[in-house]
Order: structure tokens, then C-alpha cells, then sequence
């Protein structure tokens, strides 16, 4: 593909959860290198647009490209790392910290045993979300804040071109955030590219390119600023419009503002 390809493209992308059409059309893209904000109210469509990225709900309509390929011929699932809606998936499997990030290099892997390089990519995604102390620890015994850490971390160990996280912050404590931050800023330093689902923009504002707002299954075309204040973009805390106004200050550039090439 072209260096300035997107290395995800969804075009007037239209998907149903049951009856329920819940993407009515979005276009979203994300360039090498770039860092894109999902931002948008509860039940807006966010969610179930990554998750027609990576496959789990499928296109009713539209296109979807991934590395320059059309969806039905993608096989380069290494290539994307995917961390979902905080979610205790891995709860009651008697698994530790170290095999649930290593279940993040299968893609990689394959079938064939880890090697020096797989067992060192592990560790660096350990270290880096704070829990190698914790390796031999069974995931049970972890808080949801360090669950989430470790989905991060499993994410990381594939060495992803594209991460696409689903609120990679809830439930994560406010120095744990200040880390991710600067692991995030580490991975986009290296060209991967970045789609985050937030609702607080917080420690991540100054690594966001451009930010989509969807509302209703709709990308949203923000002509104002502060429309960011609207508590309708951020419902659930206080200070979200503020993490959203200092992500306005920190050249978080609008959906709009270079229409026909992103959004
Ligand atoms: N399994 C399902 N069956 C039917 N409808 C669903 C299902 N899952 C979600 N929905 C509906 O689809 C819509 C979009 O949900 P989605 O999870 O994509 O929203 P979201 O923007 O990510 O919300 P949140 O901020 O609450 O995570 C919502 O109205 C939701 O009620």
C-alpha cells in the first residue's frame, strides 16, 4: 500500500445489532501514523464501530479496507492489536498474567512454540503497563483497573501496526493512565497507528490527531469547538467537557476540518 493509504478505511459503513440498525452509514479512517478519537454518547455506535473493523459484527453495508485490502480478503490479523470494552473475559480461567498477555503473539506465532523474540515482546508489554511484578500472578487475583492493563499489555505483545482500543482508560487509575499515555506516545513514535473509543479524553488529549463524533450511527460534522462542551458528546462525568476543551487547546483537530480525506 501507498505510505499515505489509511490503514483502516470504512466507508457509508451500515451494520444491525438484532433489529436494531445501529451504524445508519459512517465514514472513518485512519492514516499511518495517526491517532483517532471515537468520542461520542452511550449507545452512539462506537463499540460496534470497531467492532466491524476487526470482524465481530459484520457490514450490512458499505466497505471496509484494512492495510489497503478489502475486508473478505484480510488475513494480516497480526497486524492489529485490539483491546476491548473493559470486560472480565478472561475472569475465572485459571490463567496467569504472562499467559494472557502471550495469547497476544498467537497471531504471530502461530502454532509454533514461543521463541527469544515472542518471549521478549511479552515481557516489554508487561513492563510497560506496570504489571511485570505481577507475571506469575493468576488474573483472578487482579483488580478490574489491572484486568484492563493486562488486555492493554496482551494488545502490545503482538507489536501491532494498528491498536484500536475500546475505552483503554475506564476503571484505570490516574497514574496508571499517565503511564498508558506515555507507552501510547512510545507506540505512535514508532508509526502504529491508533483508533481509541473514549469518553474522557484526559492524559491521551495531547497524542489525539483528530477526533469523530458519532451520534446515533452517524458521524457528526462538529463546526464549533465547543460543541465538545455539550455534555450529550460526553454523558457520563462532570468533567469530561473540560478533558475535551483541554483537548481542543492541545490541537485535537475536528472531524471537519479536512473533510473528503479522514473522516
Ligand atoms: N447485542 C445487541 N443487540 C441489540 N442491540 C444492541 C446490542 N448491543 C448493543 N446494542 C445497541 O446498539 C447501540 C450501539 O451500541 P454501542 O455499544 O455500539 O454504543 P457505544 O457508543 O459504544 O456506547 P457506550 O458508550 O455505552 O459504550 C445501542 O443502542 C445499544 O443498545
Amino acid at each position: 500500500m501507498a505510505a499515505s493509504e489509511p490503514v483502516l478505511s470504512l466507508r457509508s459503513a451500515v451494520a444491525s445489532l438484532g433489529p436494531r440498525t445501529v451504524l445508519r452509514g459512517i465514514d472513518l479512517s485512519v492514516s499511518r501514523g495517526e491517532v483517532v478519537a471515537l468520542l461520542g454518547a452511550n449507545g452512539s455506535g462506537k463499540s460496534t464501530a470497531v467492532r466491524t473493523v476487526i470482524g465481530q459484527v459484520p457490514l450490512t453495508g458499505g466497505s471496509l479496507e484494512l492495510f489497503g485490502t478489502p475486508f473478505a480478503r484480510f488475513r494480516a490479523w497480526h497486524r492489529i492489536g485490539y483491546v476491548p470494552q473493559r470486560s472480565t473475559a478472561a475472569a475465572g480461567v485459571p490463567a496467569t498474567v504472562r499467559e494472557i498477555v502471550s495469547s497476544g503473539r498467537l497471531s504471530r506465532t502461530k502454532l509454533r512454540p514461543m521463541g527469544r523474540g515472542d518471549r521478549a515482546a511479552v515481557a516489554r508489554a508487561l513492563e510497560v503497563v506496570g504489571l511485570a511484578h505481577r507475571a506469575g500472578d493468576s488474573v483472578n487475583a487482579l483488580s478490574g483497573g489491572q484486568h484492563q492493563r493486562v488486555l492493554i499489555a496482551r494488545a502490545l505483545a503482538a507489536e501491532p501496526e494498528l491498536l484500536i482500543m475500546d475505552e483503554p482508560l475506564a476503571g484505570v487509575d490516574l497514574s496508571a493512565q499517565d503511564i498508558l499515555a506515555d507507552t501510547l506516545r512510545e507506540q505512535v513514535a514508532r508509526g502504529t497507528s491508533v483508533l481509541l473509543v473514549l469518553h474522557e479524553l484526559g492524559p491521551l488529549a495531547p497524542l489525539i490527531d483528530r477526533a469523530v463524533l458519532l451520534r446515533d450511527g452517524l458521524v457528526e460534522r462538529v463546526t464549533d469547538p465547543e460543541r465538545f462542551h455539550d455534555p450529550a458528546c460526553h454523558p457520563h462525568h462532570d468533567h469530561d467537557a473540560e478533558a475535551a476543551a483541554a483537548a481542543v487547546r492541545t490541537g485535537l483537530s475536528l472531524s471537519d476540518t479536512d473533510p473528503g480525506t479522514h473522516v
